[in-house]
């Protein structure tokens, strides 16, 4: 069976120039969130160059404790790293104290990537806290209004101007960027358009509008939740262990190489270390089996995050949203 030897050994050219590995390690919290020392050691053993992290997941000290046994043992120099941090939505108005909180955490003087989390603008204090803003009704706190507001874009032209007059970041990108959003962003660039849009994306969540749109602008596509998070439902297709065993590779090979293939980075997460290490190989997908993939969504489209600031930004099946203007 046709299969490259590793995904971890693959790159994509980004439109600044920059090259970013095809497969990177999530670090969302799982219960003890300390266990992220380990994920990232044993990731980065295995082979993953990528660690996307973000200021909202509070990981980012360990990720850091992890990066300096790495480096102080000799496995990895910084310089081998790809490493994606993000400014949460309640730290809109000052994305580089954002970024500094997560350079010092991550015992680094620059991220390869630095990301917008969500195109949207919630209240938050000087330090971005509450990281979650909600009124007691449960509402979200906006500081701007989530479907015509604009305040967003100011975020992404602050975070393009960190890479414009600093050493602190290498590439810049969005997330959780629908076409709506994008098409009022990207009259408004300052210097870079985005290089990746970091989005949820598995084979129940079929948007190739999105895909297309951005690969016309040079976007990549950044896979995230890529088993569909807690639980992995989507490995309970049956369709993919059929190809896991056809490969002789894991169900999580499967659906990283359903992006991989197509052009798509995948970060998936695991706080498994055996899995960790069994998810980078690359078994090369053929344009029917990335179609019937792609078709299981199609028929019956999920959405597993769906957080509650994500209403209104205009994407499709996003549970309980009736704010959106969803573009057809
Ligand atoms: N930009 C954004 O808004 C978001 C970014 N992310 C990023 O993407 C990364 C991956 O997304 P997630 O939703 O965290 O992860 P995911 O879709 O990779 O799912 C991870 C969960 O699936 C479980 N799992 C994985 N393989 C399994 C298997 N074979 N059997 C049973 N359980 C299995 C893991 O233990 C974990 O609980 C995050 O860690 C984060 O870095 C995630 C969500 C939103
Ligand atoms: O990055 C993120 O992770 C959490 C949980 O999946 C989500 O709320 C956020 O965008």
């Amino acid at each position: 069976m046709a299969q490259n030897k590793f995904a971890t050994e693959i790159t994509f050219d980004l439109n600044d120039g920059s090259k970013i590995p095809a497969l990177g390690i999530g670090t969302v919290p799982p219960d003890d969130p300390s266990q992220v020392k380990d994920i990232i050691i044993t990731a980065v053993k295995a082979g993953f160059r990528l660690i996307d992290t973000a200021w909202y997941y509070g990981t980012e000290k360990y990720i850091g404790e992890a990066l300096k046994e790495l480096f102080d043992e000799g496995v990895v120099k910084r310089e081998d790293l790809f490493i994606t941090t993000k400014v949460w939505h309640s730290f809109w108005h000052s994305p580089e104290k954002s970024l500094d909180t997560s350079l010092s955490d991550l015992g680094i003087d620059y991220v390869d990537l630095f990301l917008q989390h969500w195109p949207i603008c919630l209240k938050g204090g000087p330090d971005g806290t509450p990281s979650k803003p909600m009124a007691d009704d449960e509402n979200v706190k906006y500081d701007d209004d989530p479907v015509t507001g604009t305040k967003f874009i100011d975020v992404y032209n602050a975070i393009e101007d960190i890479k414009a007059n600093t050493n602190k970041v290498r590439s810049v990108g969005v997330s959780n960027y629908s076409i709506t959003k994008l098409k009022q962003l990207l009259p408004k660039v300052k210097h870079f358009v985005p290089v990746v849009n970091q989005i949820e994306y598995h084979p129940q969540l079929p948007q190739q509008d999105l895909v297309d749109f951005c690969a016309e602008h040079k976007i990549l596509i950044e896979a995230y939740s890529p088993v569909g998070g807690t639980g992995a439902p989507v490995l309970k297709i049956p369709y993919v262990k059929e190809l896991a065993d056809k490969y002789g590779v894991t169900v999580n090979e499967i659906v990283n190489a359903y992006h991989i293939c197509e052009g798509r980075i995948a970060i998936p997460r695991s706080s498994n270390y055996d899995r960790i290490k069994n998810m980078v190989r690359l078994p090369k997908l053929n344009k029917e089996e990335l179609s019937a993939l792609y078709k299981i969504g199609e028929g019956h489209p999920v959405r597993y995050v769906n957080d509650p600031w994500g209403y209104g930004i205009g994407f499709k099946w996003w549970k309980g949203d009736t704010l959106s203007k969803i573009e057809d």
